[in-house]
């Protein structure tokens, strides 16, 4: 059964328009999270669910009625609203501010029965603020206070729970325990909650919805929402999305890639292997370069790092020779980079025709990657020490580090 529905709103302050066309609903007890980038309307959203802001036009339904005919007092004993953070003027302690959220169940001139000091004593001691039932909000930190107006509005006993990034100022255990509160609620609460972090999103989320300037670019389970294409569209960045090991939840690894702004136009042709290309592969992609790799087969370590990637790699079967179309991939890369590098493994490993594919191609910067467990020094005797030494004589330069080589690259771009 639908808890809230939203029927094509519009929102504006003003003349400016800051919701369009946007529908969606709630059901009854599910936790539905609102996710997109700062400025996208997802505060906005949830005011419009409160009633807080009206719609220029569309409607918003709370258990099939219309918003607009309840009066204040029914709306309060319904919905529950836990704000970014709030300025409270008085200095009131946090048992009163915690008490308030029983005054929907109050009458004006009565006073709190024992059954509203109960259930503000259970809210404070779920959110963990008990110990500071007597303390002034003014006194307590950004996360306690944080707490409290969770505490506020568990006491508000509301069918609908609408959350604005509240534990975002929580340390990992407190929002981890009272996202588990909430989660325990549900059933007979429907939550509702803006988050950023996409990560807790996903895992305590049934459904997202995803806004993006104005109106809503996706809207189902997480991993239908939180797809590495999404993630590009709405906030401009590129990440891996994973299951969780645990949960099978999606799980964002952002990819901390330059923007595009500050971006080296240079490509650069890895030859790697056995997994000793990965961190320099991630740490050129992150920079921002155009970065190619290859020959790898499709087994190596190496090669699963360029798909995560979507590096573009030339490819060869486990256990054969380099076939004559891959070689002249090769080349085609290798003529297109403006530098090369080699890391260590490759030449110990029988990569040598990979090498020897470079040298017919060698007018351009080499750089040699030693590992911590594997230095072009140790390749002593045999083709691979001649074509070492082959190398270096021809200016190619040895760096010890991943960080060493973006140096030299961006000295020689
Ligand atoms: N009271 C207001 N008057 C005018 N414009 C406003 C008002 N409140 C918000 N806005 C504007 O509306 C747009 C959406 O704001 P909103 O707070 O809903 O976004 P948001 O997605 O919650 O952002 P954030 O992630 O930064 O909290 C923004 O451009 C914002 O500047």
């Amino acid at each position: 059964m639908k808890s809230v529905e939203i029927i094509n709103i519009d929102v504006s302050y003003g003349a400016k328009k800051i919701l369009e066309a946007i529908s969606l609903y709630a059901d009854k007890g599910e936790i539905l999270g609102i996710i997109g980038p700062n400025g996208s309307g997802k505060t906005t959203l949830l005011k419009a669910m409160s009633r807080i802001v009206a719609p220029d036009s569309g409607e918003v339904r709370l258990n099939d009625q219309s918003l607009a005919t309840f009066n204040f007092r029914e709306l309060a004993q319904q919905i529950a609203v836990v704000p970014q953070d709030i300025a409270i003027s008085f200095d009131y302690t946090v048992r009163e501010i915690v008490m308030m959220g029983r005054h929907p169940y109050i009458g004006r001139l009565s006073s709190e029965t024992a059954r509203d000091l109960e259930v503000c004593d259970r809210a404070m001691h779920l959110t963990n603020v008990a110990h500071l039932a007597d303390s002034s909000v003014h006194e307590i930190s950004g996360g306690e206070r944080q707490r409290v107006l969770i505490a506020r509005a568990l006491t508000q006993e509301p069918k609908v729970l609408l959350l604005d990034e509240a534990t975002s100022n929580l340390d990992i255990s407190h929002q981890i325990e009272i996202l588990n509160i909430i989660r325990d609620l549900t059933g007979s609460v429907t939550v509702i909650s803006v988050f950023h972090d996409l990560n807790l999103a996903a895992c305590y989320c049934d459904r997202l919805i995803m806004l993006k300037e104005k109106k809503i670019v996706a809207v189902g389970e997480p991993e239908d929402v939180l797809t590495r294409e999404t993630l590009k569209a709405v906030y401009g960045i590129d990440a891996l999305v994973k299951p969780h090991p645990l949960t099978g939840r999606p799980y964002v690894l952002p990819i901390y890639e330059r923007t595009a702004k500050d971006r080296p136009t240079e490509r650069v042709h890895v030859v790697c292997g056995g997994g000793m290309g990965s961190d320099l592969l991630y740490a050129l992609h992150k920079e921002g370069f155009r970065v190619s790799a290859g020959v790898l087969t499709v087994l190596d370590t190496d090669y699963a790092t360029v798909t995560a990637l979507g590096i573009p790699c030339v490819a060869e079967a486990p256990f054969c020779a380099i076939s004559p179309d891959a070689r002249s991939e090769l080349e085609r890369c290798i003529d297109e980079a403006h530098a090369v590098v080699i890391t260590a493994m490759p030449i110990g490993w029988g990569n040598i025709e990979n090498i020897r594919i470079l040298e017919r191609r060698r007018n351009k910067p080499i750089i040699l990657l030693n590992s911590k467990t594997q230095s072009f020094q140790d390749f002593t005797g045999g083709e691979a020490e001649a074509i070492v030494r082959g190398l270096l004589d021809r200016g190619a330069v040895e760096a010890e580090r991943v960080d060493r080589v973006l140096q030299i690259l961006r000295e020689t771009a």
